[in-house]
């Protein structure tokens, strides 16, 4: 075998079958970004595109193979039918690579000849060894692929990839096409290649794979167990249908059960060289590139890049993860490049992950606090799908740390629609009991709320975030308003719940004052 046959090489087709996903293309510019990406990630090929598609697929395979296909770089490989305009095209396409591939194909499977073809299997040998051939007059790496080897006669694989490596390809691929295979029927496959095409030991055997019955990676991980050597797979595990085998799942599984495979790759199993060149820290952004870039969203619960694949919602999997990582998680987030797991305070959250955010937001609760806050805690979380920290930190003023009585409010009134100017009216006690009333206009009820209150209260700040939702359903719901202030480098945040919003809003305002103005004393008493 001509390469180190301990290493899985990682072809990664997502320009090529991944741009096969209905409405996932990409233009010009998208593709190269993801090219270089891709090179980053440390795929040993890329299939940059079927150059004989359209011009527009030339050219992104030329200028990817300019540009990506450096020294240092991956190999730049087109696909190409089995038909001399194709390979040509691709061979042109290719050519700025310093390390370039021809991959052609020509399908296998009975039902292929008879109806798509319209050829016998032996005419389909004469092409296979005959386009094989005029491939190798451009480059000497050159892969062939039977399409629909899952669905073919094994003897007639057999022949036919004797014949084609005969003719000088160095990657025979076996591709599950409609993915129809079993991991066991697809492992058995690559065993029968191994050991009945007598000159197998001159090319390596590589698999793609459909993900038709969610099957591809499965059968992969069984390929690679019986002489695979080269994975075809894309970014999201994006392809024509059902989508290909996932990249990164396959690279993961390699990595977390390295001493699983090891034995199967002639290594010790406590071997701890990488089993692929893979560098899984650029895995997330890779994903999430390919994700924006086709418009193709990632499932929450994908493998490995879905958002909630690190995260932790309920309270027994949080409290064993606060304990240690390991009680519920087999892989490092950091090790995909994400920056840690992720605890997501819902409704099924226990006190150890409340109590542990709350001290990371720099709440320190004695016990009591903490499960009277709890309490109130669960009875949001009902209500919302996640809690976020400002709603801890409402949770928390509203419950533990009361917003201090200095200034109230008595009458807040409003006039607004359509074709006036939104004016309010408010009526407020001072802390020193004196009763202020004033006026101001503003672009909105609420603006104009905001400064009639200003001009009573008279202590600067900045808004920095208004919320209002309603926590009850129908049109006399409850709706509850948040709002934090900024003064220099402090936040103060309000909460106030009612059936009208105006007075809400008016209310959560001054609570968020009174906490502010409260600050602002105890600063003048120290000094
Ligand atoms: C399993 C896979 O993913 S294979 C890759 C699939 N990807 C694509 O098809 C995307 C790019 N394809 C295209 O742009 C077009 O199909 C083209 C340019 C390649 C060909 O377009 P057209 O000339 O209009 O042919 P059309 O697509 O209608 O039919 C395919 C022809 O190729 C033949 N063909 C199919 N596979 C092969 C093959 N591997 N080798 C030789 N001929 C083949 C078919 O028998 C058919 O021939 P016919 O026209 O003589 O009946
Ligand atoms: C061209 C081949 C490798 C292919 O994409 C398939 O069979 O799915």
């Amino acid at each position: 075998m001509n390469q180190d046959s301990e290493c899985i090489i990682i072809f990664d087709t997502t320009l090529r079958d991944g741009e096969q996903c209905p409405g996932a293309t990409l233009n010009m510019d998208e593709k190269l970004a993801i090219a270089k990406q891709l090179a980053r990630l440390g795929v040993d090929v890329i299939e940059a595109g079927f150059a004989f598609a359209s011009p527009g697929d030339f050219e992104a395979v030329n200028i990817i193979a300019q540009t990506v296909g450096t020294v240092d770089g991956p190999t730049i490989c087109s696909l190409a039918r089995a038909r001399k305009e194709d390979i040509k095209a691709a061979a042109d396409a290719i050519a700025p690579a310093v390390k370039g591939r021809i991959h052609t194909f020509i399908a296998t499977s009975d039902i292929h000849l008879q109806y798509k073809l319209q050829k016998t299997r032996n005419e389909v040998i004469a092409i296979a060894e005959e386009m094989v051939a005029y491939a190798k007059t451009f480059t000497k790496d050159v892969e062939f692929s039977p399409e629909d080897a899952g669905r073919s006669d094994p003897e007639f694989l057999y022949q036919i990839l004797e014949k084609v490596i005969e003719a000088g390809a160095t990657t025979v691929n076996i591709p599950d096409t409609v993915g129809y295979t079993t991991p066991l029927e697809f492992g058995a496959l690559i065993k029968g290649i191994s050991n009945n095409v007598p000159n197998i030991n001159q090319a390596i055997i590589s698999v793609h794979g459909h993900n038709d019955l969610g099957l591809a990676v499965a059968n992969f991980l069984e390929a690679v167990k019986n002489g695979a050597r080269q994975l075809e797979c894309t970014i999201n595990g994006i392809g024509e249908r059902a989508g290909n085998a996932a990249l990164e799942e396959l690279v993961m599984a390699l990595y977390v059960r390295k001493q699983y495979f090891n034995p199967f790759l002639g290594r010790s199993a406590d071997s701890e060289k990488p089993l692929t060149n893979v560098d899984t820290r650029q895995i997330y952004k890779t994903s999430r590139l390919v994700s924006n870039l086709t418009g193709l969203l990632v499932q929450p619960n994908k493998a490995i890049v879905g958002t909630n694949a690190f995260a932790h919602e309920s309270g027994i999997h949080q409290d064993g993860v606060l304990k240690n990582k390991l009680t519920y998680e087999i892989m490092d987030a950091q090790s995909i490049g994400l920056t840690d797991n992720q605890i997501v305070l819902g409704k099924h959250s226990g006190r150890n992950a409340f109590r542990t955010r709350l001290g990371e937001l720099g709440y320190e609760l004695k016990d009591n606090e903490l499960n009277k806050a709890f309490v109130r805690f669960k009875d949001v979380a009902d209500k919302k799908k996640e809690i976020s920290d400002w709603d801890l930190e409402a949770i928390v003023n509203d419950e533990i740390q009361q917003a201090p009585d200095l200034f109230r409010l008595n009458l807040v009134q409003v006039v607004c629609g359509c074709n006036s100017r939104a004016t309010a009216t408010i009526t407020i006690y001072t802390p020193e009991g004196k009763e202020l009333t004033d006026a101001a206009i503003g672009t909105g009820p609420v603006d104009a709320v905001y400064k009639a209150i200003n001009r009573v209260v008279n202590v600067p700040n900045q808004l920095v975030e208004f919320s209002v939702k309603s926590v009850t359903a129908g049109i006399d719901a409850i709706g509850e308003v948040t709002i934090r202030l900024r003064y220099e480098d402090m936040v103060f945040s309000g909460h106030s719940a009612n059936t009208d919003i105006i007075v809400a809003s008016a209310q959560a305002y001054i609570n968020s004052l009174n906490r502010l103005y409260s600050h602002l004393s105890n600063q003048r008493k120290q000094r």
